[in-house]
């Protein structure tokens, strides 16, 4: 089979129509590849996840994954892929404090229509595989930011996503879960997942397969 490919072609955006912080972008990502989106604080690295990640809207341009211009849907289309193809970690974990870390991870399966109960060994699984199993029934407020983020990996993870984007996903990490969850996105890409990492953290760029630096 080949290659799941996401191609990018003059994407422009900006949140003010005066200011584009994304201009004339172009790209082509192919599947099994991790690639590090760099660049300097401020520079759009974050904003371009939101656009790859169907969060926002080009202003012109393609966004095609396996050929559809996802870019180009809906509002109610672009949530329907999200759920379908897309993982996201954020950058602050963005867990919902009220609900436990197992409800967390198992939050996408209201979008995706899947039963609770059935993905509910696989995210033990995850969480187990991250080192986080014994949080599962506390509250993201118990937990350390370390732990938030490997748990929201768990999250973007579960559903299998053909494309994987994360924004500093390392960020509060000792050198060992940093380690764990380096390989964790790795061999997801194997899997033939698209994996897009904005970051700033040398030892992450380094395990990624190439750099696309934002200049
Ligand atoms: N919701 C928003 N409304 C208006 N401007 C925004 C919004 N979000 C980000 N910006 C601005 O867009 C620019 C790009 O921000 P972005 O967060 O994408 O950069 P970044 O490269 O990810 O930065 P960092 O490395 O510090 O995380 C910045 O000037 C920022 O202030």
């Amino acid at each position: 089979m080949d290659a799941l490919q996401l191609a990018v072609r003059d994407l422009n955006f900006g949140y003010t129509s005066q200011d584009l912080i994304i201009r004339d972008w172009e790209h082509d990502f192919e599947g099994k590849e991790v690639v590090a989106l760099t660049g300097p604080s401020g520079r759009g690295k974050s904003t371009l996840l939101y656009l790859l990640g169907l969060m926002l809207s080009p202003l012109s341009g393609h966004i095609m994954l396996d050929g559809e211009n996802v870019g180009a849907l809906n509002d109610a289309e672009r949530a329907a892929r999200r759920a379908q193809k897309y993982g996201f970690v954020f950058q602050d974990s963005a867990l919902d404090p009220t609900r436990t870390v197992l409800d967390n991870v198992l939050e996408t399966t209201l979008y995706r229509g899947v039963s609770r109960e059935e993905q509910t060994p696989r995210a033990l699984e995850l969480l187990d595989a991250f080192g986080v199993s014994l949080r599962a029934t506390h509250k993201p407020g118990q937990i350390s930011g370390g732990q938030a983020q490997r748990i929201a990996l768990c999250r973007a993870l579960l559903s299998t996503p053909q494309v994987l984007l994360c924004d500093e996903p390392t960020g509060n990490l000792d050198a060992a879960s940093a380690s764990s969850v380096i390989s964790g996105i790795r061999d997801h890409a194997a899997s033939g997942a698209i994996v897009i990492i904005a970051t700033h953290d040398p030892f992450l760029m380094d395990h990624c397969d190439r750099r696309v630096e934002l200049t």
